[in-house]
């Protein structure tokens, strides 16, 4: 199974959203989706699904392209299911109605929803009426029903929503068991962390675009990240320790790129970075969240010299 999506762009009358966006995702990957709020996230959904009009653009599953004729969307919809609003459920249903209804239309496979209860610890609430759930009951229920439709390519809008601790590591979990079942899953998150736990890549979208797409599977450039003040900022930068592309996060976080050193300026940065807070020293690639900070302008302090050399980092 593959979904293909070629220069596709979509406007809300005059107001363009997206622009050329271009993608190809295979079986078994988790794929996050992370933006500002109001960049175009769900307005990507929508139009996939084509539940909105699509400007420019084809979509294509397993090489077949799907248009927007009647027969096509019909048929797409068999393929992908999109995270129900929680505006959508019936409050005057149950929520084991409400799985039930899914695996009937989509996989028709009634037995395995019991399996799917208990797998999402829904067991104490699932026969009660949905009017009588929480934000959180509502959104595992939600989820339930995406994967007793069991369709090949699934869209979840902010699936982690609502969730306490204990059910985003719940709902990741089930996630990861389904990259094992071979689909595509699309997560549109700001739980950016979360999203370093199991994605296989991470899109960002900028500027109307697919600005940038990290791929975690890869080996990634390693940075020192430290928590210091802006006076150890400045210290550091008038001693000439850092280097091109070193990021200072709103969230205090020094990032300096290992990859820029030579042996013997790391060596020294790492005797003074000891020096400044050893207990916070750590040695990783960016994370989502500090991607994520740099792209969208939360950092404090940026010491490269270009936008090439941000590419790169
Ligand atoms: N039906 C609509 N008509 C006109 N403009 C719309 C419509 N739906 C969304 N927009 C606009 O399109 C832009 C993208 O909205 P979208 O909901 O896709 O963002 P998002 O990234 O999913 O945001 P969030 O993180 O808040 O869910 C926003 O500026 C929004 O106001």
């Amino acid at each position: 199974m593959t979904l293909e999506i070629k220069h596709l762009s979509v406007s809300y009358g005059d107001f363009e959203v997206l622009k050329d966006i271009s993608f190809q995702l295979e079986e078994g990957q988790l794929i996050g989706l992370v933006a500002p709020n109001g960049t175009g996230k769900t307005t990507l959904f929508n139009a996939i699904m084509r539940f909105i009009q699509v400007k420019e653009g084809q979509i294509f599953v397993d090489g077949k392209e799907y248009t927007a004729s009647d027969k096509d969307v019909l048929a797409l919809h068999q393929k992908i299911t999109f995270f129900p609003d929680q505006s959508d459920l019936f409050e005057n249903f149950s929520g084991r109605e409400h799985i039930e209804m899914y695996a009937e239309i989509w996989s028709g496979r009634r037995e395995e929803v019991d399996q799917i209860i208990t797998r999402l610890q829904m067991e104490d609430y699932v026969d009660r009426k949905v009017q009588e759930y929480s934000l959180g009951m509502r959104q595992r229920l939600c989820f339930a029903m995406m994967v007793a439709a069991d369709t090949p390519i699934m869209f979840m809008d902010e699936v982690m929503n609502g969730l306490d601790p204990e059910n985003v590591s719940l709902v990741s979990d089930v996630l990861i068991e389904l990259r094992q079942d071979k689909k595509i899953v699309m997560i549109a998150s700001h739980l950016l962390d979360n999203l370093d736990e199991y994605a296989d890549k991470v899109f960002f979208l900028k500027d109307k675009e697919l600005h940038r797409i990290n791929d975690l599977n890869e080996e990634r450039p390693l940075f020192y990240k430290i928590i210091v003040n802006d006076a150890q900022v400045k210290q550091l930068e008038n001693e000439d320790y850092l280097t091109e592309n070193t990021l200072h996060l709103s969230n205090q976080v020094l990032c300096i790129p290992i990859a820029d050193l030579t042996p013997e300026q790391d060596r020294k940065l790492y005797e003074k970075l000891r020096e400044l807070n050893a207990e916070s020293i750590e040695i990783s690639p960016l994370g989502t969240s500090e991607y994520y900070s740099y792209l969208y302008g939360l950092r404090i302090y940026s010491f490269d010299r270009g936008q090439e050399a941000h590419e790169e980092v």
